[in-house]
Order: structure tokens, then C-alpha cells, then sequence
């Protein structure tokens, strides 16, 4: 009989953020807001000889377009949980481009590992040592917080127990990448992070139409505005449709009327909906 375990998170579209260094990994984390979207990563687990993790991107029609083997922060979850597995990640968002898929394969792989070693780490364990991982690697501050729920969610605070605002909306979030933009380059320079931490805005958004005025007006005083996002965002412009910029991504996300129209023509567009709920376990079968 082998056990498998199989666990769903939901990607995060960070508008804008802010680092906090805090003592340690658990009080550090960023404070921001984003778009928790119902396209994610899901991992499957079974108990193996020794940690091997796959990744896999596929297409919509679930054909896989590309795989590697080997993620440093997800073997790491194996290691501090002394356990050893099989992880199989699979997502259709482009990893590296501002979607979170870190934060989401880890709250994937964490639930999926709790659930088949029946570690009784439970949500906020899980997530605990999900932000570990994120903060150790520098993949990430605030997705692994975001993920916790759906929502256009703001956060006020580093880590995951910090105090998290969410607004639940049906509109349709239309996002497309030109590549990615590693985050530790990002969020391991002083510089760059002095130049975001000066551009952050200190509200938290009401609803969907100021996350987009507060993330863009972040996106163009961070100087991460590179050539292809300008002129996706100028289009967006031109025919006021509200979008911004992934962060960290090389991409774009828009919402309302015509924004499906106006980004087709730069890209694979994906369009998403606002997820209702976070990281989740979808079952454990034995075959
Ligand atoms: N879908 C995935 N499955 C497994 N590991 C992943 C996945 N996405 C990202 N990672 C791990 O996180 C690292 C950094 O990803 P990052 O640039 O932060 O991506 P993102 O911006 O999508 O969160 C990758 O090199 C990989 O080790
Ligand atoms: C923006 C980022 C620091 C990284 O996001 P990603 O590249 O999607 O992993 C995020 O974790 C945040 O704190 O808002």
C-alpha cells in the first residue's frame, strides 16, 4: 500500500510590501497588500527513501510544459520536520514572476507532509514553518501570511500571526508575465529594499479599485518598472483599465472592463479569480 497525500495552495499577487526585519525568521516578514488567486500550486506526497522534490509547470490542459527536480526551501521543510518523501509540485503560473509559487509550494508541500506523516502541525504550525522556509531562502516575506485566506488581503504586520485584512470580490484578475525577476535579488539588496520601503504606502486598501491606485503608485516610485511592464501598464492606461505590476515578477495584473483585451496582445494572459480560501489539504488516498 502506498500513501499519498495531496494538498492545494492558492498563488498571491503582492501589489506592494515592505520588508521588516525582525530577530528572527518568525518576526520577519513584510507588511502589504495583494490578490490571493485561485490558480496555486499543488502538491502530492508519498513517504520515499530519501528527499526528492519534482516541479512541474503545465499547460491548461494539464500537459506538463516543463520539469525540474530540486527545491532548496521545500527540502528544507523535510528536513526540519525529520522526515522523508516524495513532493511532486504542479502549477500552470510561471514561477519567478510575482505569483507567489514559493510561499504556495511550501504551504502545499507542508500540508501534504502533515497530513501523511500525521504530525498534527495543524494550520498555524503549518504555516509557521511554512514562512521559515520562505525568510531562510529569502523566496519570500509576506506570501506564506497571505495565503493563509482568500481575498484582497492587506497586512499589517510581519509574519503570520500578524493582523490580516481581507475583502472577498468575484471580478476577474487578468495577469501576464515577460519573465521573472528572482526575488532574493530583490529582497537580499539594501538598496533596492531602501527604494521600496521609501515608495510603500501606509494605508491598507478598501477594496479592489485602491489596491490597484496604491500599487501602482508603488510600482512607480520602486524603480522595478522595467521596459515591457511600461508599455503593458501605458496600454492599460490609455484605456483606463486599472493594473500594476507583479511583484516580483517581470509582469502585469488588471482588472475590469477590457483589460482581458487590452493585455492578449502582449502575452499569455491568465486570467484569475479572487480565491475564496487559502492553503488546504485535498485528500490522503491508499493505492
Ligand atoms: N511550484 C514550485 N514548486 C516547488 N518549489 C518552488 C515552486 N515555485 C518556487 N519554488 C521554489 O522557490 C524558489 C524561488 O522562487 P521565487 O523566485 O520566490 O518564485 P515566486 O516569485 O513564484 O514565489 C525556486 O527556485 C524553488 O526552489
Ligand atoms: C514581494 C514579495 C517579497 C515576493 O513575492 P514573490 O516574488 O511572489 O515570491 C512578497 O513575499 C511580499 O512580501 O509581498
Amino acid at each position: 500500500m502506498v500513501r499519498t497525500a495531496v494538498a492545494f495552495c492558492p498563488g498571491h499577487i503582492s501589489g506592494y510590501f515592505k520588508k521588516v526585519a525582525g530577530e528572527t525568521p518568525e518576526t520577519t516578514g513584510s507588511l502589504g497588500a495583494g490578490i490571493v488567486v485561485d490558480e496555486g500550486v499543488r502538491a502530492v506526497a508519498s513517504a520515499a527513501d530519501r528527499l526528492d522534490v519534482v516541479i512541474r509547470r503545465v499547460d491548461r490542459n494539464g500537459r506538463t510544459l516543463a520539469e525540474s527536480v530540486g527545491a532548496p526551501p521545500v527540502e528544507y521543510l523535510m528536513t526540519e520536520l525529520g522526515v522523508a518523501a516524495r513532493v511532486e509540485t504542479t502549477c500552470r503560473l510561471p514561477i519567478g514572476s510575482g505569483f507567489g509559487l514559493s510561499a504556495a509550494a511550501l504551504l502545499a508541500s507542508a500540508t501534504a507532509l502533515d497530513a501523511l506523516f500525521d504530525l498534527g502541525l495543524g494550520g498555524e504550525g503549518i504555516a509557521a514553518l511554512a514562512h521559515r522556509a520562505e525568510v531562510v531562502h529569502n523566496t519570500g516575506l509576506g506570501d506564506v501570511a497571505a495565503c493563509q485566506g482568500g481575498g484582497v488581503v492587506c497586512r499589517e504586520g510581519p509574519g503570520t500571526a500578524a493582523r490580516i485584512t481581507r475583502v472577498m470580490t468575484d471580478e476577474t484578475i487578468y495577469a501576464l508575465s515577460f519573465g521573472p525577476l528572482p526575488t532574493p535579488e530583490v529582497i537580499g539588496s539594501p538598496e533596492q529594499l531602501a527604494r521600496v520601503a521609501a515608495a510603500f504606502p501606509p494605508e491598507c486598501p478598501r477594496d479592489l479599485a485602491e489596491l490597484f491606485a496604491f500599487s501602482r503608485a508603488f510600482a512607480e516610485k520602486s524603480g522595478l518598472v522595467r521596459p515591457e511592464v511600461r508599455a503593458a501598464l501605458d496600454a492599460c492606461d490609455e484605456t483606463g483599465v486599472p493594473a500594476s505590476m507583479t511583484m516580483l515578477g517581470l509582469g502585469v495584473f488588471a482588472a475590469g472592463e477590457g483589460a482581458g483585451e487590452v493585455l492578449a496582445g502582449f502575452g499569455e494572459l491568465f486570467p484569475l479569480k479572487v480565491a475564496h480560501e487559502g492553503f488546504r489539504l485535498v485528500e490522503v488516498r491508499e493505492s
